[in-house]
């Protein structure tokens, strides 16, 4: 499963009790994030403010295809279910963001797997920036309102992109929702697509 989503939406905090609460029900989770921590990830995590445009959209995708030859298909491999936090609609989004053509975005993510499932987190723009606002901004992609208004607009577009390309989509909008609600939401569809968790009793 991966999870995307404006700055502020609740990735990190929502991959995080996504992880707790699969794990108590008994099924085996590896989670990990994008851009990765092998060598080049931490370039790319580290390079964003002296890599930009088609570099950077050259570096993250690297790391994409590296990420999933060395570390998420052997995990899934070995029967986990990975978490990513992180994965191709960031860059359909923050590249864009970035001055790069979608036409580009898209050849270079084209061979990149297809997730079990692709949870997208969007919020109302105001609320998000005030988020950012308050926990302090992670990268030069997260801004003011205005640059999560932009963002907002790009995660529309980028959620439509993805569902023409058979990404098995799953949008919440976390403006109104809590945590707990946003998880529980992912971990139903978790549950759906693995027909149930593997030890039923341990979520009684
Ligand atoms: N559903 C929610 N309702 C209210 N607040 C939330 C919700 N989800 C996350 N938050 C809060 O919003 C802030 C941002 O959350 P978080 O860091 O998980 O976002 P993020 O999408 O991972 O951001 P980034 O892309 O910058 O890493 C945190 O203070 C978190 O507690
Ligand atoms: C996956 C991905 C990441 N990036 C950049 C954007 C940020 O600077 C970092 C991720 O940090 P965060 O704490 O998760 O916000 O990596 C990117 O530009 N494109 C991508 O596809």
């Amino acid at each position: 499963m991966t999870i995307d989503g404006m700055g502020g939406a609740g990735k990190s905090s929502t991959t995080g009790h996504v992880r707790h609460q699969l794990t108590s029900q008994g099924y085996a989770v590896h989670t990990t994030t994008e851009p990765s921590y092998a060598q080049l990830g931490e370039i790319a995590r580290h390079g964003t403010d002296t890599y930009s445009g088609h570099a950077l959209a050259c570096l993250v995708a690297a790391d994409r295809y590296h990420h999933l030859a060395t570390e998420i298909r052997p995990q899934l491999a070995a029967g986990r279910i990975v978490l990513c936090d992180r994965y191709v609609a960031s860059s359909y989004v923050l590249q864009r963001m970035d001055g790069v053509p979608i036409d580009f975005i898209e050849a270079l993510n084209a061979a990149a797997d297809i997730p079990d499932l692709a949870v997208i987190l969007t919020a109302d723009p105001e609320v998000t920036a005030r988020r950012i606002h308050e926990r302090g901004a992670h990268s030069r992609f997260e801004g003011g309102i205005t640059t999560c208004r932009a963002e907002a607009e790009l995660y529309v577009d980028t959620i439509d992109r993805l569902i023409r390309l058979n990404y098995p989509i799953l949008a919440i909008d976390t403006t109104k929702s809590a945590t707990e609600q946003v998880v529980g939401m992912i971990t139903q569809r978790i549950a759906q697509l693995t027909a149930g968790p593997p030890d039923e009793s341990l979520t009684a």
